[in-house]
């Protein structure tokens, strides 16, 4: 029969997670098919054998399903196959010559043959390529695994958005290098030196920005970055032509002292997948702990790349390569480590790892080149992990902004959902008084190609009219007037304390990071006397500089120093009092026009401004402390800010 991937198949999570080795790629194998399931294959619904709807229903489960498939049998491989697509968004994995039905594995040539053009047919169907990926043999013959992925128009591509962590040295942006550009390290800085950014990074060779670097691959899964001849530079359109899909790295600071910008690339640059670099000569150190921690936190599938494998004597490698097992299986992590071997555990692991409790392990060279082959096999297979809905009002997160000589302001940012279509007008806000004004989408660029419009889950830059790029910080949103967007100054969330040195109370005030927001807030109350390490609370939190646009279930990560804790938001608890914003805001704007800045219909009509209580908290809150001491100015005192327009649920802690 046909199967489509399943997921997880015969995993047993205990016994494996307490095994002692690391756990063959093969232990999650998809062509034993399923014992548990009649028809083998989780994708065909309504397939319990038990309705007797229909005698073809249940031959989906033969192996010969796909040789000359009835019309009712074709329509239910083609149902199916869409909605596979679909949970994948945008791909899927299929095997061709799997039975479920009691009988053997494996088709001839001349079935095989059959079977290929009856999937390749259903591929048409559906618009989408097949790429084959590998053939097995079994007792009765062949087995074939396909690639089958959307095509998505000649201008579009699918994104995966990875974000690389580490160590200092792990060897981050050598991959990153090596993988883009195409051409292996020296071992002494070679490969990273075509990604720096900024002048110090060159000098000192450490990451300290967010960087983005893309790898794209063809319709056949090959890379399709091809440095220019001059400058070694990427030419980032050529690339997205060229490519069905793309991979975006994140590619992350590794020392201690960039970590408020790892945060911040991990919580606000929504990556699908972490990569976490380790240096297999010097093991687990430093930070791999702490981005892994992170990673786990914000819920994001993590693979490890251990790298450096040409210079590490093979008992360093075991050692870490053991440690690391260790790590993953750790009560905290909960993880099942799979090394990577070949290009079979490759599919193997790619097929089931949004499972995200496999964790595939790769060993590379950046030097050698070794293993590379099934770095890049495995990305090219990976999926995005979020199927965005374009009818929702559009919701844009801005995460860096920019000023270019002759266009204006740019902001950067990911659509989190619906369609911003080039000459849109999106509120974009909220400002330091809580206020979101009417901006016009001047134009747009996907990965520095101008388009005409962008969807959920990718990532742009608008050129945006009539506004100074020091009015708008990171954090800030561009919304569908439809939403009627509220900023929030307090809100309240459930947090698990990973890390404190002693005990946190009210008063307390640390960086709270949550989609692109970063900003310290104070603990205003919580449902406990003090919070130690691997306790949970609700914890009401009020911002200290200005209000944010946030959602319940966002999830942030609060730290200060040493100091973390990640957690939801529950509820939102002060919203901007719109009423009063928007007389502060014709106020405002009628000063500003006797200036000659900006006219009322410039700026829209829906502005809001500040309510007095935020106001006077401004000023009374100080500024942030550092070294995760107590906040000892004028204490803030929860009943005496009561909420003026509750959003969502309202209440205190
Ligand atoms: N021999 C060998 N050297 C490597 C390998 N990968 C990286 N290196 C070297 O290790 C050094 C550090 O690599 P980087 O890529 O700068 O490390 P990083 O993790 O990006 O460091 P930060 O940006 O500071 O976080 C460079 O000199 C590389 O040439 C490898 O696989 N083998």
């Amino acid at each position: 029969m046909a199967t489509l991937t399943a997921t997880e198949p015969m995993l047993c999570p205990n016994t494996i997670a307490e095994a002692e080795s690391i756990v063959p790629a093969c232990m999650f194998a998809p062509d034993r098919g399923c014992e548990d399931d009649p028809c083998g294959a989780e994708g065909f619904e309504g397939c319990d054998g038990t309705n007797g709807e229909s005698a073809d229903h249940l031959d989906l489960s033969s192996k010969l399903v796909l040789v000359s498939p009835t019309a009712k049998q074709y329509d239910l491989l083609l149902q199916h196959l869409r909605e596979r697509i679909d949970e994948g968004c945008g791909e899927t994995i299929y095997v061709i010559g799997t039975a479920s039905d009691g009988g053997d594995s494996g088709l001839d040539d001349k079935d095989m043959e059959a079977s290929i053009a009856t999937v390749r047919s259903l591929c048409e169907q559906i618009d989408a390529d097949l790429i084959w990926l590998r053939e097995r043999t079994d007792t009765g013959g062949k087995i074939q695994d396909y690639l089958i992925r959307q095509r998505v128009g000649e201008q579009d591509f699918l994104e995966v958005r990875v974000a690389v962590v580490g160590n200092v040295d792990a060897g981050k942006s050598t991959l990153l290098g090596v993988l883009t550009h195409g051409e292996l390290d020296n071992g002494r800085g070679f490969a990273r030196q075509k990604l720096f950014r900024h002048k110090h990074e060159m000098e000192s060779g450490r990451t300290s920005s967010v960087g983005n670097d893309i790898l794209g691959f063809d319709q056949e899964g090959q890379v399709v970055n091809k440095p220019d001849n001059h400058g070694g530079g990427l030419d980032w359109t050529k690339i997205c032509e060229k490519s069905s899909k793309v991979i975006t790295f994140i590619d992350l600071a590794g020392h201690e002292k960039y970590l408020k910008t790892t945060v911040f690339g991990m919580t606000g640059h929504l990556p699908d997948f972490c990569m976490l670099m380790v240096g297999s000569n010097a093991g687990i150190v430093g930070m791999t702990k702490e981005h892994l921690g992170l990673a786990l936190a914000l819920n994001v599938p993590v693979f490890v790349v251990v790298t450096k494998i040409d210079m590490c004597p093979a008992n360093i490698l075991q050692e870490t390569l053991k440690l690391l097992q260790r790590l993953l299986k750790s009560p905290g992590c909960r993880k099942i480590p799979v090394l990577v071997q070949n290009k079979d555990d490759v599919i193997v692991t790619a097929s089931n790892f949004s499972s995200e409790r496999m964790c595939p392990i790769f060993q590379i060279s950046n030097v050698s080149g070794e293993n590379m082959d099934l770095l890049k096999m495995f990305l090219n297979l990976l999926s995005p992990r979020t199927n965005f809905n374009n009818d929702e009002p559009a919701e844009f997160q801005i995460d860096d902004t920019y000023s270019v000589p002759g266009v204006g302001t740019v902001v950067s940012g990911t659509t989190l959902r619906g369609v911003i279509r080039l000459n849109d007008t999106l509120l974009l806000g909220p400002d330091p008084l809580g206020t979101f004004i009417p901006i016009p989408v001047k134009s747009i660029h996907r990965k520095r190609m101008p388009v005409k419009e962008v969807h959920g889950g990718q990532t742009a830059s608008f050129a945006l009219k009539k506004i100074k790029r020091s009015s708008i910080r990171k954090g800030m949103v561009m919304l569908s007037p439809k939403l009627m967007p509220q900023a929030t100054w307090e809100f309240e969330a459930e947090i698990l304390v990973l890390h404190h040195p002693t005990t946190i109370s009210p008063r307390y005030q640390a960086m709270v990071h949550c989609g692109s927001i970063r900003q310290t807030a104070t603990i205003l109350g919580m449902n406990k006397d003090c919070l130690r390490t691997g306790d949970k609370a609700t914890v009401h939190f009020r911002f200290i500089k200005t209000p944010e646009y946030l959602h319940c279930e966002h999830k942030l990560v609060f730290r200060e120093g040493r100091t973390k804790a990640v957690g939801t938001v529950t509820k939102l608890l002060q919203a901007v009092n719109t009423q009063a914003a928007k007389a502060q805001q014709a106020k405002m704007l009628s000063s500003k026009k006797k200036d000659g800045a900006v006219s009322p219909e410039e700026a829209g009509s829906t502005l809001p401004s500040p309510n007095t209580a935020q106001l006077q908290l401004k000023s009374g809150s100080g500024g942030r402390r550092r070294g995760g001491q107590r906040h000892r100015g004028k204490g803030l005192n929860t009943t005496s800010m009561a909420p003026t327009v509750p959003t969502g649920a309202a209440g205190t802690a």
